[in-house]
């Protein structure tokens, strides 16, 4: 509630008279959510749900965050999240999608080397235009998966080693019937092989054993398996595969950290795109929520009977406690200050955990004049002039095409003006299709510069620990902490700041409960019945 409003107003000055228990036991809880994207407005749909008092403070004009589905064009285009990630029963925002009737295209099956797509539907082009043959992105690809696999596990484990050496020395003794010398000779040749095996494993396991950035491992691998190595058109066509590992961290390859850039876990059904946009999703989970557009919070005090949220204005709400739900990069920027300061191991979190960017320029022209693929990419010498255009004709029916690029190159364009980044991606277009017609409307994300963002997702920097979206997500007294950047199974997607939003609602619950003992008027956050499963509608099974 807004203290300023409560001044004016004689009856509510009465009521804030009352002490806090009176106040509670005169209404249900109160919660303020700070953040109008997804995991703070699944909190707020929880708590309200639960007979909470929810007022949401949002910074921004719109709700949705990072989750933002522009219309100018005169049709749906996201500008931040388009991909539901594990188009299954299992993923949580399943039953809200299936229930909505929202068609989704499905661009990639499990354990897509290129992750959100297949390598069914692509058209890779060289800086002179040639297109890339078929079969050669097809091997670069297994290559590519060759070089991970050799940079994240040994070799050869220790035991299998010894049994292939001793099944290797028993074979050449009796069905080879070798003489004594000879025998001994082949006795001293595999132990000296296998000392040198193991102390090469062992370097290995020592160089792992530090993390490093996932580009350095790499150049080990090519040192170590000179076959891997690949030059010319394999080789730019490697760094593209490069590109694409990049635009899904949104970093840079020399700061994603080999020990955990496999570690988040990837529900099966592959990864479909949100043919409608994913507004319609947020706008029914925000249905009859008291939410305050424009408000920027500043401040969060916290005291042993609740909490006092100032916003820019000077504008002071107060609440039994509040869910905190923006995103990691304001985190970072220390732009809410918090009052006592939040725990060491809090702040911590907050700083090691890395935040990275991704954009989208999203091109739309008079008609298709392009290949019929789902994607178009531009291979390069470095993973930084690699890009690639997401063609959503193919799913959608109107002729746009979205260059997304990501880390280094993403913060460059950051710096250009609306209209050179869109002649930029332009210019990328030109170069593989020359006879490209300039396109007649432009949308250009600017999600590492935008105040309320500063930050694309979150993602594992090297050297750093992984159990940090634990940290961030474990509640302060109360104060409790959601979004992407909070999920340790999920981090950096749209169902995973949903889950986070609900999981912290049901903390809120039971801490408010266990401190007030209300029991009888609160329910359960995730609702007593299960929820209706409807199934996805998913076109290009
Ligand atoms: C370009 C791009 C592409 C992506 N693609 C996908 C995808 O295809 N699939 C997928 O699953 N995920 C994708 N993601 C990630 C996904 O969008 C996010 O993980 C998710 O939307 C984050 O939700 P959130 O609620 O944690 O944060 P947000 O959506 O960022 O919500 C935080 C809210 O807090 C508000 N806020 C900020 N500061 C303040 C303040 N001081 N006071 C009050 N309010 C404040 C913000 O305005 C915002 O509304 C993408 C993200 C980007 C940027």
């Amino acid at each position: 509630m807004d203290s300023r409003d409560k001044r004016s107003n004689p009856q509510l000055q009465k009521a804030l008279c009352y002490s806090n228990v009176e106040r509670r036991h005169a209404s249900s809880p109160s919660v303020i959510v700070i953040g109008g994207g997804f995991a703070g407005i699944a909190a707020a749909r929880a708590l309200y749900d639960a007979s909470f008092q929810v007022t949401v403070l949002e910074s921004r004009d719109r709700i949705g965050g990072r989750v933002h589905t522009d219309y100018s064009f005169g049709f749906p285009v996201d500008l931040g999240a388009s991909w539901l990630h594990g188009v299954c029963k299992e993923n949580p925002l399943a039953p809200v999608i299936g229930r909505l009737g929202l068609p989704l295209y499905r661009t990639s099956g499990d354990n897509s080397v290129l992750y959100d797509h297949d390598l069914e539907s692509y058209a890779l082009f060289d800086m002179d235009g040639n297109q890339v043959a078929q079969d050669l992105v097809s091997k670069v690809g297994q290559i590519f998966e060759s070089i991970l696999k050799e940079a994240c596990t040994f070799p050869i484990s220790l035991p299998s080693l010894f049994l292939f050496h001793s099944f290797w020395l028993i074979e050449i003794v009796f069905v080879t019937h070798q003489n004594i010398t000879n025998i001994l000779f082949l006795c001293a040749y595999f132990f000296v092989d296998l000392c040198c095996r193991l102390v090469q494993t062992d370097l290995v396991r020592q160089d792992f054993r530090e993390d490093m950035p996932i580009s350095r491992a790499i150049s080990i691998v090519f040192e170590r398996r000179p076959d891997l190595r690949l030059e010319g058109l394999d080789y730019k066509v490697l760094q593209w595969y490069l590109c694409r590992m990049e635009g899904w961290f949104a970093a840079d390859a020399d700061t994603i950290s080999l020990k955990f850039w496999d570690q988040e876990e990837l529900l099966p059904g592959g990864h479909g795109l949100m043919v409608r946009g994913y507004l319609p999703v947020i706008n029914t989970l925000a249905k009859g929520l008291d939410i305050r557009l424009g408000h920027r919070v500043t401040k969060i005090v916290r005291r042993y009977h609740g909490v006092k949220v100032t916003v820019e204005d000077g504008r002071t709400f107060v609440a039994d406690a509040a869910i905190v739900a923006v995103p990691l990069g304001v985190l970072k920027s220390n732009r809410i200050k918090f009052e006592p300061r939040l725990p060491e191991w809090k702040e911590a979190a907050i700083n090691d955990l890395g935040i990275g960017i991704e954009n989208k320029i999203v091109l739309h022209f008079e008609k298709v004049f392009w290949p019929n693929v789902e994607f178009l990419g531009v291979v390069a010498e470095s993973s930084y002039e690699c890009s690639y255009f997401l063609n959503l004709h193919k799913a959608t029916g109107h002729s746009v095409l979205v260059y997304m690029p990501a880390g280094q190159l993403a913060r460059d364009i950051e710096k250009m003006s609306d209209e050179a980044a869109a002649s930029f991606a332009f210019m990328q277009l030109k170069r593989i299709l020359p006879n490209a017609s300039e396109p007649i409307q432009y949308l250009v994300s600017h999600w590492g510069a935008d105040e309320n963002t500063l930050g694309s997702y979150s993602y594992d920097m090297v050297g750093k620990s992984h159990d940090l979206y634990e940290r961030l997500r474990i509640p302060v007294d109360n104060l409790f902490f959601a979004g992407e950047a909070t999920s340790f199974e999920y981090p950096g997607s749209v169902h995973g700041a949903y889950s986070t939003g609900l999981m912290a609602a049901e903390d809120c619950r039971m801490r408010v409960l266990e401190r007030y003992g209300e029991l009888d008027i609160l329910h359960p956050v995730m609702g007593e019945d299960p929820p209706i499963s409807v199934p996805l509608l998913i076109s290009r099974m």
